[in-house]
């Protein structure tokens, strides 16, 4: 069987659709990976060692502006190139996870009669799966909630939760420590601002920083997004910080996402979709600071599905500074039995059938449709 996977532009969406084609990998079939050749997946997915061809797919501006003229042209010219690639490749299936660069892929496989599927990790569905949820076969949802904002039949929809990348259960602590070169008789905090960095987040670090090197309470792992690395380091040089202190590790981007989750006590996160399940999946105790501006405010509900069950605190950005951030921290690292707890709670969160489900309903569409 032959599967073309498509989605991007963001991590969020790549990594699920790497979730999907790992699992169908391994069943024998055919994967091809069509994206944005600008975007994160044209660097990621061949590192993963799948076949990727990289469209011109654009994302449309949020205003009316010219720019809709010349994204519509890449767009336009990124669906025919989808159409002969599929064309030719002659795809049993092809699954989109989201993103601008699933669009013209996943409209080409309409018009050549394959059959589609659609997965979205957000309660609030983004722009392309909108539109795509107008023609497509099969409607994989994470949050039963964005089921409201799609006009689709019901018999299309089915509920299976994130797909999240094997390797991230599997990562063994050692091997995670060893790799990050960190001292397993102190606690790890994780910080991370999703795929891209989060510089909100970047900026509000400095008191942490100088406790975690003045204290030997608990060291610091910290993705700061490959356009924000830079301006991190230099901060950090200009508050006297050595970079290289070894309770710090400041990395631009982490192919190896599973060691990081696996060695970290504690969390401090933007609340995408995709990263939740993560971090539910591996239990972590997580400080959530969701994006504002994200479409519908769809990180905040996010992060509400973890705080309601005791699995997070949020701080929302308009609240946020270092003091604050650094008191939750330092309360939590305190509090052994709060973390437990939280921990436990993010637990009985995580979806851990997820990527099976989606394997069996794509074996059943294939052979029964
Ligand atoms: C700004 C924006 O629009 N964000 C959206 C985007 O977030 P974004 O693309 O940042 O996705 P998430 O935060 O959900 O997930 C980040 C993904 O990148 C991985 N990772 C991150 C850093 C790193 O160094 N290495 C690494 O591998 C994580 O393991 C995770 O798989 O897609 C999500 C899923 O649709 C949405 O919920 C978010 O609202």
């Amino acid at each position: 069987m032959k599967a073309i996977i498509t989605g991007g532009g963001t991590g969020g969406h790549i990594y699920p659709a790497l979730a999907i084609a790992d699992e169908l990998k391994k069943k024998g079939w055919e994967i091809l990976y069509l994206g944005s050749k600008h975007r994160m997946e044209a660097e990621i997915v061949p590192q993963k060692g799948y076949q990727f061809q990289g469209l011109t797919s654009r994302q449309l501006p949020r205003r009316i502006s010219w720019q809709i003229f010349s994204a519509f042209f890449y767009n336009l010219k990124a669906f025919i190139n989808a159409l002969k690639i599929n064309y030719n490749f002659k795809a049993d299936l092809v699954i989109g996870t989201g993103g601008f660069a699933a669009g013209p892929v996943v409209m080409a496989a309409v018009l050549l009669g394959r059959k589609t599927i659609i997965h979205e990790q957000n309660a609030y569905p983004g722009i392309t799966n909108k539109l795509l949820a107008l023609f497509v076969d099969y409607i994989f949802l994470n949050f039963s909630a964005a089921e409201k904002h799609l006009k689709a039949k019901k018999a299309k929809i089915k509920l299976t939760g994130n797909p999240v990348r094997k390797e991230i259960l599997a990562a063994e602590p050692e091997k995670a420590y060893k790799f990050l070169n960190l001292d397993k008789s102190l606690k790890t905090l994780l910080i991370t601002g999703g795929s891209q960095g989060a510089e909100t987040i970047n900026k509000n670090l400095i008191k942490i920083y100088q406790h975690a090197a003045e204290n030997n309470e608990f060291q610091i792992v910290h993705l700061t997004g490959k356009k924000n690395y830079d301006q991190v380091i230099r901060s950090l040089k200009e508050h006297n910080i050595d970079p290289d202190n070894r309770l710090i590790k400041v990395i631009a981007y982490l192919n190896e996402m599973e060691y990081a989750l696996t060695a970290a006590d504690l969390v401090i996160s933007r609340a995408g979709a995709t990263a939740l399940s993560e971090i539910t999946l591996c239990a972590i105790p997580s400080i959530l600071i969701p994006l504002a501006s994200a479409a519908e405010g769809h990180q905040l509900y996010n992060a509400k599905t973890l705080a309601n069950k005791g699995a997070a605190i949020i701080i929302r950005e308009e609240e946020l500074s270092e003091q604050i951030l650094l008191e939750k921290i330092l309360s939590l690292f305190n509090d052994q039995s709060k973390l437990e707890k939280m921990s436990q709670a993010a637990k009985s969160l995580a979806n851990e059938n997820s990527l099976e489900k989606i394997i069996t309903l794509i074996d059943n569409i294939v052979t029964k449709d």
